[in-house]
């Protein structure tokens, strides 16, 4: 641990370019050095490395590539943390006001045009000096160790940091994994999901099946559970399938961005988020994640001989999330960003306490 920590506040002091990240429920904390400053845009879907991308649909995403990189792994062990912090934000009536008049404008999208679903956001911004990355991603761990978890930074871009419940893609070989996930409630809220939460969570499950027809051979859907992500709960379905090829580029192109963080149609409720949202969403609701990176296969006992080196081989694997739950940091300001879906079955004022719920998870680790 204690190298984690020499590594990352070297990087952070020197302003280079790092990512410090947990898998969910990992045994480790990776981390990729690249050895330049240089900012680099992925070119193709088959180099590998760890990737950021905004949510922007068209924009190539950054990349710190494999083969110019250190790349790291620290066990994850005997490390404390602060306890819960008391770092809040006061809520700003004008804020308020200005949500739930954009959820109400978008209720109002939805019942006059041909769109069934928007996701809307927002960004609460404060002064914050956040002095050491390391702690702030170990915090991270300790409260989400079932999210996929990270710090980012380029000094270009700034700092990124989060902790994810969802992912877009897991891929090995042709075998692909996605989910769908919406509707949000609090743990602990004793109630039903609503119409309008099965509902909203139904249309990402659609459209994500939808659009893997074409790229897939093979299709399965799971049935629909609940999930938890931190203090809330969601809605999630599993989909799993076998890529025609190996292009993951193509099937992210047909994905992202998702209904549960766009909507649908995804060009009409695109263009209403561009004309009506009032800020950058920058890489808020975008993906990051590894692409291609060797991992371990153990080969079934059959393939087996009698060589120990047998057993093993490497395969390339990607595990790309969604960047939700997350903030941004640069010039000593923290920006959280925090969105909802909206149908016409929304309520502005739960829409907004669902945004302030869902900024705790971030609030609660500075
Ligand atoms: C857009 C966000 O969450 C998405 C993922 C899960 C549940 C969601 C919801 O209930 O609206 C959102 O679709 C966010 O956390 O900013």
């Amino acid at each position: 641990m204690q190298k984690l920590r020499e590594h990352i506040e070297e990087a952070w002091t020197s302003q280079l370019p790092f990512v410090a990240y947990h898998l969910p429920n990992a045994s480790d904390v990776r981390c990729f050095f690249p050895k330049d400053s240089e900012l680099r845009h992925l070119q193709r879907y088959d180099e590998s490395g760890f990737i950021f991308s905004a949510f922007e649909p068209l924009s190539q995403p950054i990349v710190f590539p494999e083969a110019i990189s250190e790349v790291l792994k620290f066990e994850l062990i005997d490390y404390e943390v602060e306890s819960q912090s008391k770092f809040r934000i006061k809520e700003d009536p004008g804020e308020k006001d200005e949500y739930i008049k954009l959820v109400a404008n978008a209720i109002d999208q939805i019942k006059t045009d041909e769109v069934r679903k928007i996701v809307v956001s927002r960004k609460i911004s404060a002064d914050y000096d956040l002095q050491n990355p390391v702690e702030l991603l170990l915090k991270l761990i300790q409260f989400y160790p079932e999210a996929f978890t990270y710090v980012w930074f380029h000094p270009e871009v700034g700092l990124w940091a989060g902790a994810s419940p969802e992912f877009l893609a897991k891929t090995h070989r042709t075998q692909f994994k996605t989910m769908a996930l919406a509707g949000t409630k609090r743990v602990g809220e004793d109630r039903d999901w609503t119409e309008k939460e099965l509902d909203e969570q139904q249309i990402v499950t659609d459209e994500i099946v939808n659009g893997l027809k074409k790229h897939t051979k093979t299709l399965e859907v799971s049935e629909r559970n609940t999930d938890k992500a931190g203090e809330l709960l969601h809605l999630r379905t599993d989909i799993t399938a076998t890529l025609e090829s190996s292009n993951l580029g193509d099937v992210l192109k047909q994905l992202h961005p998702t209904p549960a963080v766009c909507g649908l149609p995804k060009e009409k409720a695109y263009q209403y988020l561009k004309a009506n949202e009032n800020y950058e969403r920058q890489f808020y609701a975008g993906y990051f994640g590894e692409l291609n990176m060797p991992y371990h296969n153990q080969r079934s006992s059959r393939t087996r001989n009698q060589e120990n080196q047998a057993y093993k081989s490497i395969v390339r694997a990607s595990n790309l999330y969604v960047n939700l739950r997350c903030m941004s940091y640069a010039d000593e300001k923290i920006n959280i960003y925090v969105g909802g879906g909206i149908t016409k079955d929304s309520n502005p004022e739960d829409e907004w306490t669902e945004t302030v719920n869902k900024s705790r998870t971030m609030l609660k680790v500075l």
